[in-house]
């Protein structure tokens, strides 16, 4: 990939997307394409393969997906197994019409299945039943994949599958019930601490950057409050609780994801997919995909009072086993990627700082409201 090469960023105002685009600029690459959402619906067969044939890029980043965490996931299944389906379909099969000369699909690693030996490595994909509450995502995802390799085997494309672990960073999603739980964390703490304080401007502020429906910051305070309740953020007695979801048992691993766009930038210079099918000792050609991840997990409980201390919040937190856990344990095997010559370097807690100081940047009272 030159600094000139025609590179398409597809998702690029999205968590990854983003972050992909900007890693790009630094390293010098200036012949950027995007679309947004408005500009483009990657649904839709005839605008996608208009863009191709218009643009011509030579590289594609596919970053643009239906995303959410575990409740977006099991509530709106049909929407994720279709729009992941029809988006990564449209974009890899164009690619492949228009002689794009390196694709990077990302998958997750929701695709592995939910009882599979940990740490999960790449064969083990399709060994087992899929977990509940993501396998329309992870269906879509594992038709990525599987998309993907047959289309190098046939046709000779040189596209790649890269599977992150959860992901959190600068342009996350913050909404209160379908984020994932870092993003939804941060900010119940951080709105708890708010409550606990009496700092209204605080809560206001947030509310006007990120709505949640049914109020808004200037809707009157018991209206907020019923809202807060419904998300799990209540103040009981001069205290604030704030629930977490599930049991807190099950383990998740995260990377920041400026370091995912890294990985991703590296892959797409630096890897092709005959250099992965060299190491395949098999006539059968699969699995071919690259776990991205960290390699270390922890338990939900630990995040959520990393989070708490991290943010300052003093009240009490409530594990509500009602809600579903997912997973119980999914941490990724990393030797493929840390063989190709990638390796994360920024901690969890050293993640979680960098993410409060964007949180504050977006939603700090003192910017707006003075
Ligand atoms: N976030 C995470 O923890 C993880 C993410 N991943 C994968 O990484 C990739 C990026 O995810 P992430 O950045 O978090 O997701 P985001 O939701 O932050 O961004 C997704 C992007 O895709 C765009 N998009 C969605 N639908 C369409 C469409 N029909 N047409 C055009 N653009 C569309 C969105 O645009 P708009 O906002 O305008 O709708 C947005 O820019 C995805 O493939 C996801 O599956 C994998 C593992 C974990
Ligand atoms: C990246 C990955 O993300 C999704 O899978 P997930 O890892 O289960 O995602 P999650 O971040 O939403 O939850 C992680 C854990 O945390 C718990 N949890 C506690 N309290 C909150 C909470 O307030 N919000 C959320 N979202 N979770 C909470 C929650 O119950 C679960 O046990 C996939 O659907 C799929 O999109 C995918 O690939």
């Amino acid at each position: 990939m030159q600094r000139d090469s025609k590179i398409y960023v597809a998702g690029h105002r999205g968590l990854v997307g983003s972050a992909i685009l900007n890693n790009l600029k630094i390293k010098g690459y200036t012949n950027i394409v995007t679309r947004t959402h408005e500009e483009l619906d990657l649904i839709s067969c005839e605008e996608v393969a208009n863009f191709f044939m218009e643009e011509r890029p030579e590289y594609v980043f596919l970053a643009a997906a239906k995303v959410g965490g575990i409740v977006a996931n099991n509530t709106y299944r049909g929407d994720f197994i279709y729009q992941n389906l029809m988006i990564q379909t449209n974009v890899i099969h164009h690619s492949y019409l228009n002689k794009v000369k390196k694709l990077l699909f990302l998958g997750s690693t929701c695709i592995y299945p939910k009882n599979c030996p940990q740490p999960i490595k790449e064969d083990y994909l399709l060994t087992g039943k899929l977990e509940y509450t993501n396998e329309p995502y992870a269906i879509a995802k594992i038709a990525g994949i599987r998309m993907c390799e047959s289309y190098n085997l046939q046709y000779a494309t040189n596209f790649i599958a890269a599977m992150p672990t959860n992901l959190y960073g600068p342009k996350d999603n913050f909404d209160l019930e379908k984020s994932h739980v870092l993003p939804a964390l941060l900010r119940k703490m951080h709105l708890g601490k708010a409550l606990e304080t009496g700092n209204w401007e605080d809560i206001r502020s947030n509310l006007s950057i990120m709505p949640i429906e049914g109020v808004n910051a200037n809707s009157d305070k018991r209206a907020i409050l019923d809202i807060f309740r419904k998300y799990g953020i209540e103040a009981k007695n001069g205290k604030v609780q704030i629930e977490i979801w599930g049991s807190g048992r099950p383990m998740r691993e995260f990377l920041w994801s400026e370091e995912m766009a890294d990985a991703c930038v590296f892959l797409m210079k630096e890897i092709d997919f005959e250099d992965i099918k060299r190491e395949i000792n098999s006539a059968e050609i699969r699995d071919t995909h690259i776990n991205i991840g960290t390699g270390k997990d922890i338990s939900i409980k630990d995040l959520a009072y990393l989070i708490k201390e991290r943010v300052g919040f003093e009240g009490e937190l409530f594990f509500n086993t009602n809600k579903a856990d997912g997973t119980l344990k999914k941490v990724t095997e990393i030797s493929k990627l840390q063989k190709l010559g990638w390796n994360s370097s920024i901690s969890l807690e050293e993640g979680i700082a960098k993410f409060y100081v964007e949180f504050l940047k977006i939603s700090s009272a003192s910017e707006i409201w003075k």
